[in-house]
């Protein structure tokens, strides 16, 4: 699925390039409000360092033997560069630079493979898209998470920005899909990914990035195969800050129809200060603060605060960035959400709209409004109503399922991102849907995925003899994109 790169949030210029039908992401600045913070690629290249190592430390990877190995190699030289890898294979290439397999050159620790970003900084400066590089290196380095890539390290070396992230054998979900009866996840698969979805987003939310580029070529398979959100590159970095919400009742505790018994959506109240005190002394204190708090300027939090503080009340605390607002053209066309066509400035719930496009184009096959031009299609997202293709009839169970996952969809595919489920209080009130009815979201990580993929052989660590060869292999033969044998189907429970 190709996609549409043009400038971001944090680019200067306003190139604009189109490819028709592709489903490249893109981005053209128009400007935003969002306060951004980035920093440049330092140090002017070389190792990185024991201290930015510290920055590095990631407790759920701590004990995983490619973390180990790139911790003995730092201890051992005093830091990690470009010269203690070997490339092996290139993986793919993207609007930035190419992705390569690689391992360290330490005998002890070929069976640890990394997948290795190299961007050429010149060329990218070249093309007023160095930013973008550092808005990506500047995300992956706080991001600590099963569902999103770990980094191990990062480096320059020359005019090259290199980021050493964890190698993903199991290719994309765009390419799964295509391996599916009728190119078509089951419904039971489709929660699954869409479930790890949602928890990546959340975290992400969390801490204060917006994806804005969701599509099965971003999602990634890893070794185990579970999920790993790739592709940072389009993200917005915006600050959170952590509100109360309280409505009557607990929002989108689903009717039949999914939604709240309203289609307003919940009200927030203004910001709550300060956050950590709330989380440590219990809601309700916060509660009574964030009553006499200032407005933040949002017209619904004004006349929130008015609202009498019933016993009803269940208070929640929402901390995702859904008041962040860039007005940047980013994405891919198929799963651009409506208020980043009409410019009127997006923030978190764009998101929730490209996770209700994934999860269409998971179970259909193909996206909701795609049309025989990329105007077309943008037309079609502002103005054609949802609709979904008629499926096989199905017996009683499969075909509820069926009918939950497009109560889902149709929520998540809301145009107005006020009435969008996640619109407003986030992914609280995603995972509350029905259609995740019996999901434990603590345990996701640990339940067994639909597909496993199986070591491509060619990835093995080679016996010591092979291992010449490997080394031997030409500078063209290095090149050649990595290709998963075709015989190394997945194995399905
Ligand atoms: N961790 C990984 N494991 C395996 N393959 C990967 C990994 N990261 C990236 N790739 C492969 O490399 C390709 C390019 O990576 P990526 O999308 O991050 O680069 P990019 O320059 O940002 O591309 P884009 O133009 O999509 O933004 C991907 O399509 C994928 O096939």
């Amino acid at each position: 699925m190709a996609t549409i790169r043009e400038e971001s949030d944090y680019d200067s210029s306003r190139s604009s390039l189109t490819a028709p039908g592709s489903r490249r992401s893109w981005i053209s600045d128009i400007g935003s409000s969002s306060s951004v913070s980035v920093r440049s690629f330092g140090g002017g290249g070389g190792w990185d360092t024991p201290v930015a190592s510290c920055r590095h430390h990631k407790p759920h990877k701590a004990n995983q033997a490619e973390w180990e190995a790139i911790r003995r190699v730092r201890a051992a030289s005093g830091g990690i560069g470009l010269e203690h890898f070997r490339l092996l294979r290139r993986l793919g290439s993207g609007d930035l630079g190419n992705v390569y397999l690689c391992q360290l050159r330490e005998p002890w620790s070929t069976g640890c493979l990394y997948a290795m970003k190299v961007v050429d900084k010149d060329a990218l400066a070249f093309r007023k898209k160095l930013r973008r590089a550092e808005v990506e290196r500047e995300i992956l380095r706080t991001l600590d998470h099963p569902f999103l890539p770990t980094l191990y390290a990062d480096f320059e070396a020359s005019h090259y920005a290199c980021l050493v992230m964890e190698f993903c054998p199991g290719g994309d979900l765009h390419v799964a899909r295509q391996r599916q009866p009728g190119r078509r996840f089951s419904i039971s698969s489709v929660r699954f990914y869409v479930a790890e979805t949602v928890l990546a987003l959340e975290y992400l939310h969390m801490m204060g990035v917006v994806y804005r580029d969701l599509k099965p070529e971003n999602v990634l398979v890893r070794s185990d195969g579970h999920i790993m959100l790739s592709d940072f590159d389009l993200s917005l970095k915006c600050d959170v800050v952590p509100r109360l919400l309280r409505h009557n009742s607990l929002p989108h505790a689903v009717n039949g129809a999914g939604r709240a018994d309203s289609d307003k959506p919940p009200s927030c109240v203004p910001p709550i200060q300060p956050v950590l005190s709330c989380l440590f002394h219990g809601v309700h204190k916060c509660h009574a603060k964030a009553e006499g708090g200032a407005d933040d300027g949002d017209g619904e939090a004004a006349a929130s605060a008015s609202e009498p503080a019933a016993e009803t009340t269940n208070p929640e605390v929402v901390v995702e960035p859904v008041s962040a607002r860039s007005k940047s053209f980013v994405g891919t066309h198929e799963y651009l959400a409506p208020e980043v066509i009409s410019g009127q400035g997006h923030g978190s719930a764009v998101d929730w709209w490209t996770l209700g496009v994934f999860m269409y184009e998971m179970v259909y096959g193909r996206t909701p409004f795609k049309g025989e031009s990329n105007e077309k299609t943008l037309a079609n997202i502002i103005k054609q109503p949802l609709a979904f293709p008629r499926v096989a009839a199905a017996g009683g169970k499969e075909r509820d399922e069926h009918l939950r996952a497009q109560d889902l969809m149709a929520q998540l595919l809301a145009k107005n991102p006020r009435k969008r489920l996640g619109g407003c209080t986030g992914s609280a009130e995603v995972k509350r849907h029905e259609f995740f009815k019996g999901v434990n979201w603590a345990l996701v990580r640990s339940v067994r995925p639909p597909e496993v993929p199986r070591p491509p052989a060619a990835l093995v660590p080679p016996p010591p003899a092979a291992q010449k060869k490997v080394l031997m292999m030409s500078r063209k033969e290095r090149q050649e994109p990595f290709k998963p044998r075709s015989d190394e189907r997945f194995e399905c429970f």
